[in-house]
C-alpha cells in the first residue's frame, strides 16, 4: 500500500515557517500584507479566498479582501490593482481565478507590480522561472515539490510525467521538476500513447481536471503519484484526477484529494507574501 502524503501536515509546517519569519519581520517594524481580489460569486473561489484569509490570520500576515460584484468592469479592476501596487501596507496582490466572463485576466495580472505578484503569474515572473532565477515560486507547483521532499522522493534523474499544460500548474510544474534535475515529459489532450508514457513515470503529476482520468494501469509500481485535480464526482463529492483506490495499491506514495496539494497552494502563498515583504524592504537582496 502506498504511503499517503499528508498535505495538511506539510502545509502546517510551511505556514509555521512563514509565521516565524513574519514575527521576525515585525520585530523590525515590517508587516507582510496580502491583498486578495475576488470578483463574482463562484462558490469554490469563495472557499479558497476564505482559506487564504484564515491562513493570513494564522501566520500573522495582514490581509485585505476586495470582494467585487460580477458587473465590475476591467477599468475598475485595473484602477484597484494600480492603487494596491502603490499601497505600502500591501506586499502581495492576487486576483482570484477564474474571473467572470468578459474580464481579461491576463491584462490584470500584467498590471500587478511583478514584485507584488505572489501568484508568480506575471510574464516577468514566468520568464524568471524559465531562467531558474525566480523571486516567487508558483504556489501549486512549489507545493508539489515540497510534498515530494517531505515524502523523501528524490527528483534528480527521475522520469517525471506531468499531465496538463496549463499556465497555472502544468507548465510551471515542468519547469520546477526540471530545476530539480528531473527528466520531464508534459502530456496533454493531443498526446498519443498517454497511458504508456505515464506508466514509465517515476513521478506522475496529474493536473487535468477530470475525475477518474488516471487509472491504476497507468501507474508504474512504486511511483510517486501527485494529484492536482480538483473535481466533483457523480455524487458531488470532491475528488482528484486519480482513481485513488486503484492507485494506492500500486504507487509508492500518493497525495489524496482533499488534503493533498490544495492546502499547499495556500501555504506557499503565505511564504511568497513573506518573501515579497522582505524584497520590498531590501532584505535578502545581494
Ligand atoms: N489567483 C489564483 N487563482 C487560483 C489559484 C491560485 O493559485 N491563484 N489556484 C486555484 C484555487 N486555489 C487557490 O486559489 C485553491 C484550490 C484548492 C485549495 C484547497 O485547499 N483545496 C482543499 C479542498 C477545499 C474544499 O473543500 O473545497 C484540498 O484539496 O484539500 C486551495 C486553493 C484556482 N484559482
Amino acid at each position: 500500500m502506498a504511503l499517503r502524503i499528508d498535505g495538511k501536515a506539510v502545509a502546517a509546517k510551511v505556514k509555521a515557517r512563514a509565521a516565524e519569519e513574519t514575527a521576525a519581520l515585525k520585530e523590525r517594524g515590517i508587516v507582510p500584507g496580502l491583498a486578495v481580489v475576488i470578483v463574482g460569486s463562484d462558490p469554490a473561489s469563495r472557499v479558497y479566498v476564505n482559506n487564504k484569509k484564515k491562513a493570513c490570520q494564522e501566520t500573522g500576515i495582514y490581509s485585505e479582501e476586495y470582494a467585487l460584484p460580477e458587473e465590475t468592469t476591467q477599468e475598475e479592476l485595473l484602477a484597484l490593482v494600480d492603487r494596491l501596487n502603490k499601497k505600502p501596507k500591501i506586499s502581495g496582490i492576487l486576483v482570484q481565478s477564474p474571473l467572470p466572463k468578459g474580464l481579461e485576466e491576463s491584462a490584470l495580472v500584467e498590471a500587478i507590480d511583478p514584485q507584488k505578484d505572489v501568484d508568480a503569474f506575471h510574464p516577468y515572473n514566468v520568464g524568471k522561472l524559465m531562467q531558474g532565477r525566480q523571486i516567487f515560486l508558483p504556489c501549486t507547483p512549489a507545493g508539489v515539490i515540497e510534498l515530494l521532499h517531505s515524502a523523501g522522493v528524490e527528483i534528480a534523474g527521475k522520469d517525471c510525467v506531468v499531465i496538463g499544460r496549463s499556465d497555472i500548474v502544468g507548465k510551471p510544474m515542468a519547469m520546477l521538476l526540471m530545476q530539480n534535475n528531473g527528466t520531464v515529459t508534459v502530456c496533454h489532450s493531443r498526446t498519443r500513447e498517454l497511458s504508456d508514457i505515464c506508466r514509465r513515470a517515476d513521478i506522475l503529476v496529474s493536473a487535468v481536471g477530470k475525475a477518474g482520468f488516471v487509472t491504476g494501469d497507468m501507474i508504474k509500481p512504486g511511483a510517486a503519484v501527485i494529484d492536482v485535480g480538483m473535481n466533483r464526482d457523480e455524487n458531488g463529492k470532491l475528488c482528484g484526477d486519480v482513481v485513488f483506490a486503484e492507485a494506492e495499491k500500486i504507487a509508492g506514495c500518493i497525495t489524496p484529494v482533499p488534503g493533498g496539494v490544495g492546502p499547499m497552494t495556500i501555504a506557499m502563498l503565505m511564504q511568497n507574501t513573506v518573501t515579497a515583504a522582505k524584497l520590498q524592504n531590501g532584505i535578502g537582496r545581494n
